[in-house]
């Protein structure tokens, strides 16, 4: 019935959206309506209660209205594109690898590998995550990507150095293949102290079991999805203790985890715009950005996009949210649907 409830929902909201899609879609007509006193599964219809998973399902199909799935819009999304310069900017926990109990464990399927790959060969892409450098690209394992690490404080971009930055921060370097590549870093006055408090953090949350504490170079991550609800005020009170007595840093929060981070005027959005420029598209008119993320931290780059009134902000989320971004995708799965298409849709437009 279940099933039957929410195949009329979407029927009667328009949406034909994957979640739809996946369902033999019958006519309105043949669809059954809900029925208030129909009896539940003991046959009682007094102890019926509300189904809450039905009730989350509608929210979320009203939040589709708001911000439509990617895939169902990809025709309409991709006839805009026709003579721009597509680049597409990825977040990568979330996006391109599943929420796991284990950071160390989040890796990207082959499938996932590939389509990014594809997608690269065709148009500039980045992928830009709260991970430090190094490990993004250790699960990524491509080159024909550019990354940007901690939160976009590391960025390892075109060999263009860009202009309107500081040419302190910003050096030569190699990639694994010896292309040369621009390293720009502007938090890099911050490291000596992020070392510190990197030693105190694991010093101090030790005593707290299930807390993990991890190194992103230019930002760090304390992990409480293994913390004991109660024992979560106290890791709190620690992570805050440490930070206060370093000047210049702060907290923000993410999917169980709190992150502390240089107060610099720098976020993912700035690394996006960063790599516009070093990829000559500084003021273009002829770009078309595309970002996907799931974050609160990849908001910041969705306002970029507004800003600029360009390109498609897409949210990964599979839960109504509060978000800039204008279209979804329910989670990495449609992420790489959307890729595959992408990169389809790129080789025809090519020959
Ligand atoms: O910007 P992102 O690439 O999305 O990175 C944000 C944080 O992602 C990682 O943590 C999250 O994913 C883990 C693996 O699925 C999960 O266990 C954790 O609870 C999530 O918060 C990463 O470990 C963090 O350092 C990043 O800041």
């Amino acid at each position: 019935m279940r099933e039957n409830l929410k195949r009329w929902l979407y029927q009667a909201m328009g949406f034909q959206n994957e979640l739809a899609r996946n369902q033999r879609i019958e006519p309105i007509s043949k669809a059954t309506k809900p029925n208030k006193t129909e009896p539940n599964a003991a046959g009682d219809p007094k102890d019926s209660k509300p189904d809450l998973s039905l009730c989350a399902d509608v929210k979320y199909i009203s939040w589709l209205k708001e911000h439509p799935s990617a895939l169902s819009s990809f025709q309409e999304m991709i006839s805009a594109a026709k003579g721009k310069c597509i680049v597409v900017f990825l977040d990568y926990d979330g996006t391109l690898s599943p929420i796991v109990n284990d950071p160390d464990s989040a890796f990207m399927s082959d499938l996932m590998r590939s389509a990014v790959r594809q997608v690269a060969r065709l148009y500039p892409t980045a992928i830009i995550s709260g991970r430090s450098r190094q490990k993004v690209y250790g699960f990524v394992k491509l080159d024909e990507v550019f990354y940007a690490g901690s939160h976009g404080m590391d960025i390892m971009g075109p060999t263009i150095q860009a202009s309107s930055y500081d040419g302190k921060y910003q050096s030569k370097s190699l990639d694994k293949k010896g292309n040369e590549l621009t390293v720009f870093q502007p938090a890099q006055d911050f490291l000596p102290s992020i070392e510190k408090m990197l030693n105190e953090l694991e010093e101090t949350t030790s005593e707290i079991n299930g807390a993990l504490v991890e190194d992103n170079r230019f930002c760090i991550s304390v992990h409480y999805r293994h913390v004991l609800q109660e024992d979560f005020g106290l890791l709190e009170k620690k992570v805050q203790a440490v930070v206060a007595k370093y000047p210049g840093f702060h907290l923000t929060r993410g999917k169980k985890v709190i992150e502390i981070r240089p107060s610099i005027k720098w976020n993912k959005g700035d690394a996006l715009l960063y790599l516009l420029e070093t990829l000559g598209f500084a003021n273009s008119s002829d770009v078309l950005p595309i970002y996907i993320g799931d974050d609160r931290t990849d908001e910041d780059a969705f306002k970029v996009l507004n800003c600029r009134g360009q390109g498609y902000p897409i949210i990964v989320s599979s839960n109504p949210r509060d978000t800039l971004a204008s279209y979804s995708l329910r989670d990495p799965s449609e992420v790489l649907s959307f890729l595959i298409r992408l990169a389809r849709w790129g080789d025809l437009s090519s020959v």
